[in-house]
Order: C-alpha cells, then sequence, then structure tokens
C-alpha cells in the first residue's frame, strides 16, 4: 500500500513539476518573450483568443466604425463619386465586423490573426483606391488616412508583433509602390507641386512610425506572453501545494503499515464522537482488538511476514466500520481500536465476536497458537458520555477488558460496561 502511494505521488506530481521547471526557466531565460514550445503555444493562443473576445473584438470594432465616420470625406471630398465612395466604404466595414465575429467563433478560429491581418489590409487598399479615384488636389486629402491605418493596425495587432509588422510593412511598400507607379498630375500646381516634395518625407516619416509601432507591439506581445506564463505558474504551484497538502494531511491521519487511520486520528475522532454522543445522549462504544501471541508469530515466522499479517488483520477490521463516524485504527504495535458511536454496550459486543470469528477465519497459519491460526482477543465498553468525563475513561474500561480476554485464554470477547468499572 505505501509504495502504492509513493507512486500515486510521483505519477501526480512529476508531471507537475516538470512542467513548474520548464515555465520557470523560459522566465529565467527570459524566453518568455519569444514563441513557445508547441504545446505550451496552442495553449496560450486559445488563451489569446479568448481574450480577442473580451478586449481586442471592441477596438476593432471601434476603428471600424471610425473607418465608417471618415466617410464624411467622401462626401467632402468625392464629388460625383462620393455616394459610391462611401457605399463601399460601408461594404466593407460591415464585411468586415462580420468577418471578425464569426472567424474566431469558427472552426477558422486559429487562422483568426491572418484574418485581421487581411481585413487591414483590405481597408488600406479601399484608401488608396479612393486617392486614386478622387480628383485633385482633392484626393491628397486620403493620404492623411494612412495615419490612421497604421493606428488602427497597431491596435488591432498590438498583442502580435510579426502580425503588426508584417502588415505595417505592406502597407508602407504597397503605398511606395503606388506613389512611384502613380502616374503624376497632369498639372504641376503649386499643390500638386507641394505634395509631392512632401511624399519621401511622408514615406519617412512612417517607416518611422513602423518601428516604434512594432517596439512597442513587441513589448506588448512580451508582456502578455510572459504573464501568460506567470498566471500558468500559480496555478501549477497552487495544484501542487493542494495535492501535498491532502497527502500531507492523509499521511498524519493514516498508519503507514495498515493503510487504516493511526493513533493520532483515532484519538481526535474520539474525542469528537464524544462530544457529538453527549450532546445526542446516545452511548459510544470502544473496541481495543490486540492479536494474540504475535511475539511468538514474528519469533516463528519473521518480522516481514508479522507486517502482512497485521495488514491482513487490518483489512478484515476494517471492514467492520460501515457507517460515517465508525472509526478503525491501529493504536500501536499489534493493537487496535474501533471506535462506533451510537452503539450499545450489547451491539458493540455483537459486533466485536463477529469480528473475532472472521479473523480466526482468514485462517493465517500460526503454529504458536493453540489454534493454528492467527487470533484476536478483543475489549469491549460502552457508554453514554456525560459532562465532565471524556473519551480516555472509555478505552481504560476497554483496555481492561481486553485484559480479562488475555488472561481468560485469548481469541475472545470481554466487555465492561460503566457500572462494572
Ligand atoms: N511484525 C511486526 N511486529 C510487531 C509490530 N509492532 C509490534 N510487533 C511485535 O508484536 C509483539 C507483541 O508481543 P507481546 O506484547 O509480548 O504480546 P503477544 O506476543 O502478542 O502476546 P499476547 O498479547 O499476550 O497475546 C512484539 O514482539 C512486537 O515486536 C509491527 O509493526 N510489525
Amino acid at each position: 500500500m505505501p509504495s502504492s502511494n509513493v507512486q500515486r505521488d510521483s505519477d501526480t506530481l512529476r508531471p507537475l513539476e516538470s512542467q513548474i521547471n520548464m515555465l520557470t526557466s523560459l522566465i529565467e531565460r527570459k524566453k518568455a518573450g519569444g514563441r513557445f514550445p508547441a504545446a505550451l503555444e496552442a495553449s496560450y493562443q486559445s488563451f489569446r483568443l479568448r481574450q480577442f473576445f473580451s478586449v481586442d473584438l471592441r477596438v476593432i470594432m471601434s476603428g471600424l466604425l471610425v473607418f465608417v465616420v471618415f466617410g464624411w470625406a467622401d462626401f467632402s471630398f468625392g464629388g460625383a463619386q462620393s455616394v459610391m465612395l462611401f457605399s463601399i466604404r460601408v461594404l466593407i466595414a460591415v464585411l468586415l465586423m462580420l468577418a471578425i465575429i464569426w472567424i474566431p467563433r469558427s472552426r477558422f478560429a486559429p487562422y483568426s490573426l491572418y484574418a485581421l491581418v487581411v481585413g487591414v489590409y483590405i481597408c488600406f487598399l479601399s484608401v488608396l483606391w479612393n486617392i486614386y479615384i478622387v480628383d485633385l488636389p482633392w484626393g491628397y486629402f486620403y493620404h492623411l488616412g494612412m495615419i490612421p491605418m497604421q493606428v488602427f493596425a497597431l491596435l488591432g495587432l498590438r498583442s502580435n508583433y510579426r502580425a503588426m509588422f508584417s502588415c505595417s510593412l505592406a502597407m508602407l511598400l504597397s503605398y511606395t509602390a503606388f506613389i512611384v507607379l502613380l502616374p503624376g498630375p497632369a498639372e504641376l500646381t503649386e499643390v500638386n507641386r507641394l505634395a509631392m516634395a512632401m511624399a519621401p518625407y511622408y514615406i519617412l516619416f512612417w517607416a518611422i512610425l513602423v518601428i516604434m509601432a512594432s517596439y512597442l507591439s513587441y513589448t506588448i506581445e512580451s508582456g502578455t506572453r510572459t504573464d501568460f506564463i506567470k498566471n500558468r505558474l500559480l496555478a501549477l504551484e497552487a495544484d501542487r501545494l493542494q495535492y501535498l497538502g491532502r497527502r500531507l494531511q492523509q499521511l498524519s491521519t493514516t498508519d503507514s503499515l495498515t493503510g487504516i487511520a493511526n493513533r493520532r486520528h483515532a484519538e481526535t475522532q474520539l474525542s469528537e464522537e464524544w462530544r457529538r454522543c453527549l450532546r445526542s445522549n446516545e452511548p459510544l462504544a470502544a473496541l481495543m482488538v490486540d492479536v494474540d501471541l504475535f511475539k511468538a508469530y514474528n519469533d516463528q515466522y519473521g518480522h516481514q511476514q508479522g507486517d502482512s499479517c497485521l495488514r491482513s488483520i487490518a483489512q478484515k477490521m476494517a471492514e467492520f466500520c460501515r457507517r460515517p463516524g465508525d472509526v478503525c485504527a491501529r493504536y500501536g504495535g499489534e493493537e487496535f481500536v474501533i471506535v462506533l458511536p451510537e452503539t450499545t454496550l450489547n451491539q458493540a459486543e455483537e459486533l466485536a465476536q463477529e469480528l473475532c470469528e472472521s479473523i480466526a477465519g482468514l485462517n493465517i497459519p500460526h503454529a504458536g497458537s493453540p489454534h493454528s491460526v492467527a487470533t484476536v482477543s478483543v475489549g469491549v465498553a460502552a457508554e453514554i458520555p456525560r459532562a465532565g468525563d471524556n473519551y480516555e475513561g472509555l478505552l481504560k474500561r476497554a483496555d481492561m477488558a481486553l485484559y480479562q480476554a488475555k488472561g481468560n485464554g485469548r481469541n475472545q470477547v470481554k466487555r465492561q460496561s460503566v457500572t462494572s468499572s
């Protein structure tokens, strides 16, 4: 029994401890910011998906609403195309909103991040298209839209710096290519000349913004990953402590040889049951059980066989504790105690007799015994607890009865009532 406990402890604690070590080393090696090993990364991603629903979704929805609100520009600068431009803007925003709500709840959930990158890029493309469509010099206004687009990318993708950087770089390079390939204005008015002179500075300014945004999102992602690891560590430590606490409690109340309760637990229970029976005015019974001629058994069969004999007897005795308040404990050496709340002396004596016969019925060979098998003697006592007394008197009487059973030839039950003590 004890070795199976050791095995169970190791089966439970080893995986917990190896996870704790792995997470601690990630933090110590400052690796919490990068990608985790596969299984941990998968659970981080599902944690991120939950966060997506609680925080990111609101940010992205707000971004798309701002995108729609910027539609006033379509009416201010779009001229004859204003209605068409605004309609397309609203259509894009609505489709993206639906996609962003649906994808994380669908089987495509693991691709939510990619969907988000594509969504931001589609918004960006629509602004590029506006620049292309709207007549100059009004079309220049839409160039300014790139800054909110970059902010949108930073906010929406802030906790994944790779996605944030890739999306921002794709937008910046596409914009640069667009500016280079776009045919110049037909007429070089002062406004047009100024706009063309500003373009390289605008791109440079944006590039600096991308670097700063990438650094910021790297810091945010590292922080989120580190917090995730720390929370996981705390949860694992809590599991470990809870298990150790339970085991400690079990070890402090269990006898390591037989697996039944130990003396300390028996005395705690006795004291509690004594008080309970005192309140309810019910009788409390105690059985002191001692293995007969056990020294001779050890001498004959060896100590290990003696241990095994004690285990078999303990298991048989435990079968006699059928009700929740009943306790069967090893009291010390080859001596055991059984506590039976709400049991009269007669009922306890009857049960003790049955117990005595069952143990002899185990047929454990004992050459040194007149019965040729291992037997026990039992002393029984019972009383209705009285205020001012304690359970020790009850145990003492059961012990005296046991002494009588031994003196009377062993393998038998003797009883002691309160009045006979
Ligand atoms: N194998 C084993 N023996 C134990 C253990 N605890 C106590 N004993 C032995 O139990 C024996 C008790 O012997 P005694 O107290 O002389 O009593 P007895 O031989 O049983 O004789 P009676 O009680 O008079 O019937 C001693 O030899 C102890 O060494 C244990 O955990 N394992």
